[in-house]
């Protein structure tokens, strides 16, 4: 098989731009892999062969015979191998196998997502193998089906959001069901990770807890997307020792993979003057648009449900010019529609009524849609593992297909398509989870002993001296008491129900429609001020809303249908102390701490712009603060280190009033369960100024040996084409050797870019998402005492982002200056050192200067040695 077609579409989708305007960065072909088969196994049931081979599976692949064999034989394993290599039927061959042969067994199955859910349990149900009664059980399940579910079904199709309120929380009434639990499947186990991976780990925990209860030792199939160390991960997550199998013998059709970087256009300017480049989303409108008129089935996936609503949107706009029969092809998708909505898309899509289809990361796990020829990225979802699951999409029936990774205006997006080895040739990363983290493991031990009192010996299955100072806590709060038996629950109210395990905190936000009281739609708390602000422009099913009230009390965001000409982005202030210092290095005039921190946020204000990008106005709002008590990296440096000339700045902080410069955090990660709706981020408000249909493709310039001109830290100021500004105000400052030459007055715009490019590039090394994390820069800190950049989880007690920033400090900031210095803009604008909801609006910004700290601190941190130091502040 060659990649002869996925070539074929690129040609098509570059079409008419000038090779000197390419906006192709870099090309890579993925060779095809020819499939390896293993016999039926012996133990395998009859029926459920001739039903698997009925559905088109003449044999199985070696490692699902491997996964499947080993968890029939008892063994805890982990299948992690590429999408659609047949990961379900490792655990669909062993637990129909014991239903069919008549077992009185039971079986649970988890997913993190609904689509993914429903989507397994069409498959086991289209086998329909007698004795199988398989079953739903989530948010979606009418009440009335409930006790049916309960009291017969023999495989419960679950979500971790119900396990924990609704299944661990009631378990007495699943009595019979976890008396026969035979095995717990965790699909897409990968997905488990930050706050919310520690949640369902000591949910896992719990869940064994309440099976041994009832007598039962299940044994836990998990299936990943390929990672590194999955057998460790999967150990962490369930809290029992994993098998791996990691070969993947599935067929593999080529795929050609393009990296894509939209062109600056140079007749349009953002937020202080800044270079704009086309948003990824208008560019990923066009790119669709050529790909359904090939004819090619396609999925866009877009980091913001705004984003997917949009580029659906812009795509249909287009099509609407070139074929109008083909605009019915093409639709959004997303979770936060109501359930009936998403069921009746699923169907389009897997009918082939639908061949493009724009979409958040709903899609991205498990749904079985086969025969993709084409998969658009718009933006790097976050993580590896996300991007080869995405890209996995394409070419799934064994044909070569295309897969295009357009670049949004983010710093970790220009890096990539600078580098891509970062992004083709590196390990998928393990995720990263900490289930001893207290803000998580309070909340769960209380859910645990609530189930059923806790005693001396299990403390050990929560984490032993950790758990035990928790549940001191709560036993001081009187929810708890403790006996010589172990520790009651006392309290009245059960915690279940006030225990969110998304790390969003609370209940979500609902958006209502005022005049007919219709649900449009809910929002994560988390990120209710920011995407249903009053003034905020919401957009459901490409229908445009604008917010007339938020009551965060009543979790009521009352809005009307409007559609002005205008769209919305939300400014956040924040504020940061140092708590604690848990771990401190000095190198030389750097010093890089790890610690708690207090973070104080809140939204001030939101600006209104025209699709011009023009800037309409600055609406002030006065919504409620956000306190955060979590874990921050941040690095120190000293006034010799700036520069000469640079010093304590008396009475500046950040932008010299009010709270400091920081880049807030948000929440604009798809929820894959709830129905959240999105903070309104880069892509939102990108794709809100640009119309698609208004853009033309490839009108770049690329000059050979693009970039800043910002000269590698050996040779500051030699590099041609250096900023001019730059230089010379760095001839005109006695700069001593190494450091950074800064004036004063360039040092709060210099630290405030080096913070927003290097929250950009963290994901890069944490395995979290951009909107995880938030930061503040300052060139005085009255906690350090000197100029420092923070930044910071944007979860209570953190969730190890943080943790993973200061042990890859060095590869971190160096790859910070990297992709700095490859923005060909002259003097910082999205793609490097701007931030999409940076309160200050965006002043002020220095980018080359952020390369001259950035220098600087590399330079310090590489010649000296560490001098850590643990604890105090
Ligand atoms: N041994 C096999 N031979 C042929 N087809 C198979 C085989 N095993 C699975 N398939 C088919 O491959 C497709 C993908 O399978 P499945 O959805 O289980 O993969 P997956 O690895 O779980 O995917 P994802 O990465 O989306 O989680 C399905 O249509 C399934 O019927």
């Amino acid at each position: 098989m060659t990649g002869a077609r996925g070539r074929r579409l690129l040609d098509r989708v570059t079409a008419g731009i000038p090779a000197s305007e390419n906006p192709i960065t870099h090309v890579a072909e993925l060779p095809a892999r020819p499939p390896g088969h293993a016999p039926w196994p012996d133990w395998a049931a009859a029926p459920v062969v001739g039903a698997l081979r009925a559905n088109g599976v003449e044999r199985p692949w070696t490692h699902q015979a491997e996964a499947a064999g080993l968890a029939f034989s008892g063994r805890h394993v982990v299948i992690s191998t590429g999408t659609a290599s047949g990961k379900s039927l490792a655990y669909q061959l062993p637990v129909l196998t014991e239903i069919a042969a008549g077992g009185r067994v039971t079986a649970l199955y988890l997913s993190p997502t609904k689509a993914l859910g429903a989507d397994q349990l069409r498959s086991v149900s289209s086998l329909d193998i007698e004795g199988v009664r398989a079953a739903a059980f989530d948010g979606d399940t009418p009440m009335v089906e409930r006790d049916w579910v309960r009291a017969h079904a023999n495989w419960v199709f679950t979500n971790p959001d119900m396990l924990h309120r609704g299944i661990l929380s009631a378990h007495g009434r699943w009595s019979g069901f976890f008396r026969r639990l035979r095995y717990v499947v965790v699909d897409e186990c990968h997905s488990y990770r930050g706050v919310f991976g520690s949640h369902v780990a000591l949910l896992l925990r719990r869940l064994r807890r309440v099976a041994a209860h009832y007598g039962a030792s299940p044994v836990f199939v998990l299936a990943s997307a390929t990672t590194a160390a999955p057998a460790e991960f999967a150990t962490r997550l369930t809290g029992v020792d994993c098998a791996a199998v990691t070969e993947d013998a599935s067929p593999r059709g080529a795929r050609t993979v393009a990296l894509w970087e939209p062109p600056l256009l140079p007749e349009l300017s953002g937020e202080n003057g800044a270079p704009v480049r086309r948003s990824a989303g208008a560019e990923t409108s066009r790119i669709l648009t050529e790909l359904v008129v090939e004819g090619a089935r396609s999925l866009a996936f877009v980091r913001s449900r705004r984003g997917a609503e949009l580029t659906a949107l812009g795509a249909r706009r287009l099509l609407s010019e070139v074929d109008p029969a083909l605009v019915g092809t093409v639709a959004a998708y997303r979770s936060g529609y109501l359930p009936e909505e998403r069921r009746a898309l699923e169907a389009s899509l897997l009918s082939g009524r639908l061949l493009g289809v724009a979409t958040t990361n709903a899609l991205e796990l498990g749904v079985d849609i086969a025969g993709l020829d084409a998969v658009v990225l718009a933006g790097y979802p976050g993580t590896l593992a996300s991007f080869w699951q995405q890209a996995g999409r394409a070419g799934r029936t064994g044909d070569a297909a295309l897969v295009v990774f357009v670049a949004r205006d983010d710093p970790l997006d220009t890096y990539l398509v600078h580098h891509p080895a970062a992004l083709l040739d590196r390990p998928v990363e393990t995720a990263v989870l900490d289930p001893s983290n207290p803000y998580v493991l309070a909340p769960q031990l209380a859910c645990a002993v609530a189930e059923l009192p806790l005693t001396e010996p299990e403390l050990a299955t929560f984490g032993g001296e950790a758990a035990r100072e928790v549940l001191a806590e709560l036993t001081a709060e009187r929810l708890l008491r403790r006996r010589s038996s172990g520790w009651y629950w006392i309290s009245r109210d059960r915690p279940h129900a006030d225990v969110g395990i998304r790390g969003s905190g609370g209940d979500q936000v609902a958006v209502v429609e005022a005049d007919s009281g219709r649900m449009l739609g809910t929002v994560d708390p988390g990120s209710a001020c920011f995407a249903v602000h009053p003034g905020a422009v919401y957009l459901h099913q490409g229908s445009s809303y604008v917010v007339d009230e938020l009551d965060l009390e009543q979790g009521l965001a009352l809005v009307h249908a409007e559609d002005p000409d205008w769209n919305t982005s939300p400014r956040e202030v924040v504020d940061i102390s140092v708590l604690n210092t848990v771990e401190r290095c000095v190198h030389g005039g750097v010093s890089v701490c790890l610690g708690e921190v207090a973070v104080t946020s809140q939204v001030v204000g939101y600006l209104r712009r025209r699709p011009s990008g023009e800037v309409l106005d600055h609406t002030p709002l006065d919504l409620p603060e956000q306190r955060l008590h979590t874990r921050a990296v941040w690095y120190t440096i000293s006034t010799d280190l700036l520069g000469p000339e640079a010093t304590k700045p008396v009475g500046t902080e950040g932008s010299g009033s009010g709270p400091e410069i920081k880049e807030p955090m948000g929440t604009e990660v798809e929820n894959p369960v709830g129905n959240g709706n999105s903070a309104a981020g880069t892509e939102e408000v990108r794709q809100a100024t640009e119309s698609p249909e208004a853009t033309t493709m490839g009108v770049r310039g690329r000059a050979p040996g693009r970039g800043l001109g910002v000269a590698p830290p050996e040779d500051t100021r030699s590099e041609p084409g250096e900023c001019r500004q730059a230089r010379t105000e760095l001839a005109h400052s006695r700069r001593a050797p190494g450091s950074a030459g800064l004036v004063p007055a360039r040092v709060p715009g210099a630290l405030h870019a080096a913070e927003h490019a290097a929250i950009g590039l963290l994901p890069l090394f944490a395995t979290c998402d951009r909107w995880d994390i938030g930061g503040v820069s300052t060139a005085w800190h009255g906690d350090t005492g000197e100029a420092t950049v923070f930044v910071h989880d944007g979860h209570p007690g953190g969730a190890g982002f943080a943790d993973r920033g200061f042990a890859a400090i060095v590869p971190w900031l160096a790859a910070t200056r990297e992709a700095i210095v490859s923005c060909e803009c002259p003097t910082g604008c999205p793609s490097c050192v701007q931030s999409p909801k940076c309160g200050n609006g965006n002043e002020p910004l220095d980018k080359a200067g952020a390369v001259a700290v950035l220098d600087s601190v590399l330079g310090a941190l590489r010649q000296h040695g560490d001098q850590c130091g643990h604890g105090g502040t």
